[in-house]
Parts: structure tokens; sequence; C-alpha cells
């Protein structure tokens, strides 16, 4: 009581300072509700209030919280930070009464997410549950029911929209506990968000705890992945040595071991002990010389359908910086979410997934905005939009802060507490994030040194005459043992763990166990249902479909006997059924495991479907590319009225036909430039994301070519033509629409082909730096064999081939003969001029173009290059992910 007049001494003076009640967080003694945690624009107040007037006179009484209960939504990270800062000051109120009052909640859960799903079964529940003699219907809201239970009650109302309800939960001692369910299926426990301020309170600071709860996102079955022998070795040297058997490197030296689901895993080792290496491996990111079996829920791997539920985030996040959070999100959500899917389905598991993330309130701010945090946040959102059982994260904190990186490992754990198989590697932990972990899987120069818990590792190192010096962190310690710093015994560590000496460190029991009767392996479902009250070690599953993992020492195939389950087939399809049946808790996922096509190794959406979503996410991305369009818009006006200006009224001039053949090359020349080289500049730092996605199975290369170089084309039409019809005009050539046309066709092609050949040096250069030097180096020989420079027989009989490869050759040909050619006849020659050229025949002579050659001609060899040169682009490309994969 107390504590309870300190708290209220509290909540007076804080009042007295101005701050509002719904701004504050209220501890949950036992004269105050939890409820604070409820929307800020509705009710919270007014609950605050009324829980604060209640007094322990009021055993039994409902409470009835009339029209402000809590609306869909949670508070802001702003103000749940202000309410834990808040909180921070009451912490030493929290009296054991208050942790044991929560305990009791949690241990009445199973009752209350029935009720719960009782509601769920029924936007209208209330209705049902009023026929069912359970409610009682209250004339001012939507709906209204209780249950009695043994010396408790429990209140739940559905707001106004009939989609979401509160549960008001009055315990025999009146400590009100409140249930949050979301869309009537998603059971929030306030007490346990209590129980984890009390005993936890800096690991709710942005509540990714909760991402557990995903209740929208389609149901998945869980997986265990088992390895055993794992070599991967790479070629050093030449290939002449490693002919002769030399040169050749092992990275990975035979591990073995197995991980599974609900299980946040690290993979640690000093830098080169192979930990990427070995992540790509297990990700099936590297195949080639790689040795070793792979089981995925017992069963051989099937890579395609592998990568198909996996997503491997990587270290550096590329993201495309110009669309928004949800542009992004939704872009995620058309490609990995099937087609029937409605566009409303979509953008609730969009919002569940943003707003369990953090992002809701950057939904608007485009990518290039968000921090560092915010970004990882947003890779790790797109990636769980089709809800993928295993992730895998390289580095996760890498350029993180201690407080960022904090979050994202909780966040981290939170998705592995909704049953997903969670591996990190990462470098060097601080002692804070280290114990986040489950389990560890440790390397030293790419053998395993130790598997297991991670509370298990001192014990472990102790019994091998390690100790952990007093106030050391333990991940540093291994990793200074792995780094032999303590003399060389990785070799010895590593024959321990083959010899099993680490197994009884292992965590037999994974954080998943079942609860309920069925006797299926590994059918856990991806609901997000799973509740925790996010403490590693005592994870509850309580009512709810968890699998049955009989992880038992000496069974099994591979290595600490974990027995390799049915058919996933069998556990996929039943996932969904077992799941209601056991917990009685309905899944409200919008998409359906069914939904999935879990099998194939194709992709979510058709070639068509990924066409699209590709191609207006191009186009919006160079829309939005403000300095690139801009640029290139301003430079084709700017350039075209200068150079216009330069060459103005020569075109019919017979003594500066000279000069009209360099206005007319120099126009190739520029429109060249200009579409190959933003190509060439934006394809490679759009290479990451593209290989990110395509290895995350969201699309087909060949989707993704088309619709990259299709979004560009309208720009390769209109820029020319603003181009063209300045500098023709001006420079006074032919007045004549056809030649007009021709003229703008021919620099259209151009600009085209140049384009083609941008992308296939942007997809062919291994870094930026390459590409900005490649760009314009290759186009010399084209430039230097198009005719303007050297005529066709100048050029040795031995180089004159190159001219036939170049396309400048026939763009240039073709102008000349669009505006000498075509019968123009005699040009004009002002009086008191020698004029080096009477009729345009002669010009063309004078550059070897024959006038009986056809335009048509000059147009199809162009257009032969440009189809040409985009399959070799496609090619390269296809090339570029096999070479990732390899
Ligand atoms: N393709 C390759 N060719 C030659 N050596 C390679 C290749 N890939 C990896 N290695 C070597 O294998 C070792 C392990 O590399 P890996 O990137 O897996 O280490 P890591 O533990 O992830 O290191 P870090 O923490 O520094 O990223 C390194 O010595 C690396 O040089």
């Amino acid at each position: 009581m107390q504590s309870d007049s300190l708290a209220n001494q509290k909540l007076q003076t804080k009042s007295a300072h101005g701050l509002s009640i719904s701004q504050m967080y209220i501890p949950p003694t036992s004269t105050m509700g939890f409820n604070l945690f409820g929307p800020m624009n509705s009710g919270t107040r007014h609950n605050a209030n009324s829980r604060a007037d209640m007094s322990m006179a009021d055993t039994n009484v409902e409470m009835e919280t009339g029209d402000d209960v809590a609306a869909p939504g949670w508070e802001s990270d702003a103000a749940i930070l202000q309410s834990v800062q808040a909180l921070t000051e009451h912490m030493q109120l929290l009296s054991d009464e208050t942790r044991s009052l929560a305990r009791e909640g949690l241990t009445l859960r199973g009752e209350l997410e029935r009720v719960a799903s009782q509601v769920a079964a029924d936007h209208h529940g209330a209705q049902n549950l009023t026929n069912a003699g359970a409610c009682t219907p209250s004339p001012n809201q939507a709906g209204h029911c209780c249950v009695q239970g043994q010396a408790r009650s429990l209140v739940c109302k559905l707001n106004g929209s009939g989609e979401d309800c509160a549960c008001d939960f009055h315990h025999r001692v009146n400590k009100p506990v409140v249930l949050q369910l979301s869309q009537a299926s998603q059971v929030d426990l306030d007490t346990e968000r209590a129980y984890w301020h009390a005993g936890h309170l800096k690991k709710v600071q942005n509540r990714t705890y909760e991402a557990q709860k995903l209740s929208h996102l389609p149901t998945r079955q869980a997986v265990h992945i088992e390895f055993s022998n794992i070599t991967y070795t790479v070629r050093e040297g030449s290939v002449w040595s490693c002919r002769r058997g030399k040169g050749n490197k092992t990275i990975l030296k035979g591990l073995s071991g197995r991980f599974l689901p609900g299980e946040l895993i690290a993979i640690m080792g000093p830098s080169g002990a192979g930990k990427s290496s070995f992540m790509n491996a297990l990700a099936g990111y590297k195949t080639q010389s790689m040795k070793g079996t792979f089981l995925v829920n017992g069963q051989a791997r099937n890579l395609g359908q592998f990568r198909k539920m996996s997503c491997y985030i990587m270290q550096d996040c590329q993201l495309l910086p110009h669309l928004s959070v949800m542009e992004a999100m939704m872009v995620s959500a058309n490609l990995k979410l099937p087609e029937k899917i409605g566009r409303g389905a979509k953008k609730i598991v969009v919002e569940e997934i943003l707003s369990l993330l953090g992002l809701m309130e950057s939904v608007h701010t485009r990518v290039s905005k968000l921090s560092g945090g915010q970004v990882k946040r947003l890779a790790i959102a797109l990636e769980l939009v089709n809800n993928p059982p295993v992730l895998f994260f390289d580095e996760p904190t890498s350029g993180l802060d201690s407080s960022s990186s904090f979050q994202c490992l909780s966040l981290l754990k939170s998705l592995a507490r909704g049953g997903r198989t969670v591996i990190c590697t990462i470098h060097q932990p601080s002692a804070r994030l280290f114990e986040m972990f489950d389990q560890l899987y440790v390397l030293g120069e790419g053998q395993c040194i130790y598997r297991g818990s991670m509370q298990g590792l001192v014990p472990y190192l102790k019994a091998q005459g390690l100790v952990c010096p007093p106030y050391h962190n333990p991940a540093d310690y291994v990793i200074e043992i792995a780094s032999g710093e303590y003399g060389n015994m990785i070799g010895d560590l590593s024959k321990l763990v083959t010899d099993g000496k680490c197994e009884e460190f292992l965590n037999l029991e994974p954080p998943l166990h079942s609860t309920s009767s069925n006797s299926l392996n590994s059918s856990n479902s991806l609901t997000g249902h799973a509740h925790s009250n996010g403490d590693a070690a005592s994870v509850t599953t309580a009512g709810i479909g968890m699998a049955t993992f009989t992880a038992s020492k000496g069974e099994g195939s591979i290595t600490n006997g974990h027995t390799p389950s049915n058919a996933p087939q069998s556990n996929r399809v039943t996932t969904k059924a077992i799941f209601k049946e056991a917990n009685g808790v309905s899944t409200h996922s919008v998409v359906t495991c069914d939904d999935l096509d879990l099998d194939g190794g194709h992709f979510a959406t058709s070639f068509l479907t990924q066409f699209s979503v590709l191609f207006k996410r191009a186009f919006l991305t160079i829309i939005r590319d403000q300095l690139l369009t801009h640029i290139r818009i301003f430079s084709h006006i700017a350039c075209g009225l200068l150079i216009g200006l330069l060459y103005l009224e020569i075109g019919n001039d017979g003594s500066k036909a000279f000069n009209n053949t360099g206005f007319l090359f120099l126009s190739i020349l520029f429109l060249m430039f200009t579409a190959l080289m933003p190509t060439v500049l934006s394809f490679p730092l759009e290479m990451g994301v593209f290989v990110r996605e395509n290895l995350n199975y969201w699309y087909s290369i060949k989707a993704y070519y088309l619709a990259k170089t299709i979004a560009d084309m309208p720009f390769q039409f209109v820029l020319p033509i603003f181009y063209c019809t300045i500098v023709y005009w001006m420079t006074d050539q032919p007045p004549e629409a056809g030649r007009f046309i021709l003229f703008i066709a021919m620099a259209t092609m151009t600009s085209l082909c140049s384009q083609s050949l941008g992308l296939l040096i942007g997809a062919g250069s291994t870094s930026l730096q390459v590409a900005v030097f490649a760009g314009p180096i290759s186009s010399i020989p084209i430039l230097l064999f198009s005719g303007y420079f050297v005529t066709f027989d100048t050029i040795p009989s031995y180089l004159q081939w190159i001219s036939y490869i170049s396309y400048v050759r026939y763009s240039f040909e073709g102008t000349m003969l669009i505006v000498y050619g075509m019968d123009r006849g005699e040009l004009g020659c002002p009086a008191n001029t020698t004029c080096m050229f009477r009729t345009s025949r002669e010009v063309l002579e004078a550059l070897d173009i024959g006038e009986e050659s056809r335009v048509y001609w000059h147009f199809l060899i162009m257009f032969g290059f440009f189809v040409v040169v985009r399959i070799f682009c496609f090619l390269v490309l296809k090339f570029k992910v096999r070479q990732h994969l390899g």
C-alpha cells in the first residue's frame, strides 16, 4: 500500500507538472490498471482515471470502461519511451505483490485466450456470446460480454467497428489485468507486459518482443535444420597450381549440428574464422565446392524450396533509396504474396509488420532518409511479409550503436520466439547482446569449437580447463580462445565437439515445445500466436499448438539425435487445423498456408505480375531520382540549344557541309553518352538490391531485367525528341516532315543501343569504379570505327570487322542518308563563297557512304544490335547471380 501511495504521489506530482495522465505510464500497482499502453487518442485518460479511482474495496466489481475502450493500434515509440522513462522512476515502487500478480495473470492466460478466441470467432462475437448466455449486452456499446470464472470475471468489449476488442479482467483481489485483442484475434496480455517491465525493464524499449505476434502473416511451417560434415574448399592461386593439387584452401572443416525453430542462434568466431562462408552454406548461397549433408525438417534440402522458405538479410541491407517505407513494403507484398490475396489484405499484413517493427511513423518516409537502425528494421520487415520460417542475418548489428544493436537483437529474438529459426553471424557481441542468444555455434579456423546454449558456454569451457576470468565477457573470452590467444587449442576443442562433449550443454528442450497433444513432428505454425514472456529461459507456449520436438539424445540420424520429422508435406497441410484444434485460437492470418505455394521452387507470383510490379517500381525510381532525371532533361534541352546556336543555320549551306557532318556526328555522340552513362552508373548501384531480392526468391531475373529496361525506355524516346526538335530546326536541316521524323527515329535508336551497352557494362562490372572506367573506354573503338574519323576504305582490312560491330557507324551513316540522301539534290551556296560541296551526293561520297544504301537497313541492323546486346546482358546477369550462389 505504501508503494501505491508513493506511486500516486508521483502521479500527482507529474500531473502537477502539466503532464497529462495519458502520457504517463502508471505502474501496475493494486490500485491502478495496466492499460495505459492503449491508444493515446481515446479512452486512455479515462481508463487511467477510472482505475486510479478504484479502491481495494471494489473486489469483484466489474468495471465498465464505457466508450473509452481502446481503439486499435498502439502508442507511438516516443510515447512508449516516455512511459518507460516514467516507469523507471516507479521501479522502486513495484512490489513483489505486483510481480506475483503478473505471474498469476499469466497462469490465467489460457482461459483468457479461450474467451478471446470465442470473441474472435465472430467479429461481432458479442452477439454470439450473448446468445450463448455468456454475455450481457450493453446498450451503449457494440458488444459487451462477461465470463464468470472462479472468483474472477472477464469483461470483453467490442469497439464501434466491431473489429477490436479490449477485455478487462478482474482478478479476485481486484487487480485489473487488461487483455488487448487486436483484430479480434491477437491476444496481448498487459500483465505479461507488466511482468516484463518488472523484471526486464530495458528490454521493452521498442516493444519489439511483440514481433512474434504477427497474427496476419501467412501460416508457415516451422523449420529445423540439420547439417553434417560440411566442408567448403576454395581455389587459391593459379589454375595451374590447383591442377597440381596445390592452392586449395579448406574454409569449413567438417561442421555438424542442428538449429531449431524458436531459437536465436549466433555463429561466432574471430575474423576469417569462416562465419560468412558457413552462413552462405546454410542458406544455400554457396553450393559449389561445398560438401556435406543438409537436412530440412529431416528431409534432404531442396534448394529451391529452402530458398523460398528462408531469407537472407545481408550486412549492408541495400534498399532502393527513392521508395517510401510503405511503397517498398507493398512491392514486397505484391511480389511475395500470391496474387489472389487482395490489396487490402496485403496492406493489413504490411501494416502489422510495420507497426510491430516500430516503422509505422515512417511509412511515408523515403528509404534514403531512414536511420541505419530503421533501414535494418525495414530490411527485416521486407522479408517478413511472407513469414519465412528461417531467417539468416549476416552481422545484423554491424554499424549500429549499442542501443540500436540491442533493439535489433530484441527484434530477432522475438521473431525467433514466434517459431522461426533465426541464425546470425556476429563478430564480437557485448555481454548484453551475448546473453540474448539461445544457442551458440563458435568457429575457429573453420572448425566448430563450441556448440550449445549460451548459458552452457562458460561451464563447458571450465570443464575443459578454460576458466573465464571474472568480469570478463564470455563472448570475448571464447573469441580469444578461437583466435589462439591462449595457445592453439582449436584442434582439441573441435575434437571434443566432434566427440560429443558439448552435447550436455545443448539446450535439448527448444524454446518451442509442444503443449498440444498432436503427434506430428515439426508442425509448428508460424502465425505469430506464440506467446512468451520474452525471457529466454522461460518461454511459454501455453495454449499454443507448437511442435513436438523430440530432440532426445542418442536417436536420430545426424548429430544430437534429433528425430527427423515426417514428410514436411503432411505437416504443412495440417498446421492451421492443428493450430485451431490445439489451442482454440483461430488463426486470423489474412493469408493462409494454402495460399502460399510452398512446394514449388517457383515464385509466388506470375511473370506478368512480377513484371508489372517491378516496372512500376523502376519507373517510380527513375522519376524520383530527381537529380538524374532533371539533369538528363536539362542537359538535352541546354545542350540542344548550345549546339543549335553553335551550328546555327548551316544545314543547307554547301560551304559548311563539312561542319554540318560534324554537327550530325556530335549529336550522335551526345545521345550516345547521355543514354550510356546514367545506365552504367545506376545499374551497379542497383545490383546489390537485385541480387538480394533474387536470392530471396522475390522474382525471376527475366522479369526484373525486362521491367528495368522497359521502364527506362520512355526516357530514351522523350529525351532525343527534345534534343532533335531543338537542333534540327535551329541548324536548318531539310524542312521535310519525313526526314525530321526519321532523324528523330535514328536518334532514338542510337539512344536505345547506347542504353543497352550501358546495361551490359553496368551488369558486367564488378564495381561502380570499374563501370565508370569501362563505360567511356569501351566507347572509344565504337566511335573510332564509326566512319567519321577514318573512312571505311582507310581502315586496315584486318580491323575492318570492328567497323561492322560499331553501331555508331550505322547510326552515323543512317543520319547522313536521312539528311543528305533520299534525292535531296542541290545544296545552297551563298554568293561570293567557295562551296566545297554543291550537291548532297558529293557530301556522302566524301564520307564513303553510297547513296544507294537504304536507311531501313541501318535501322534493322541497329535493332539487331539492340536485341543481341540485351540478350547478352541478360546472360551476364544470370551468370552474376550464379556466381553469387557459387
Ligand atoms: N572465394 C574465396 N577465395 C579465397 N578465400 C576465401 C574465399 N572466401 C572466403 N575465403 C577465406 O575464407 C576465410 C573465411 O572467410 P569468411 O568471410 O567466411 O570469414 P568471416 O569469419 O565471416 O570473417 P569476417 O568476420 O571478417 O567477415 C577467410 O580467410 C577468407 O579470406
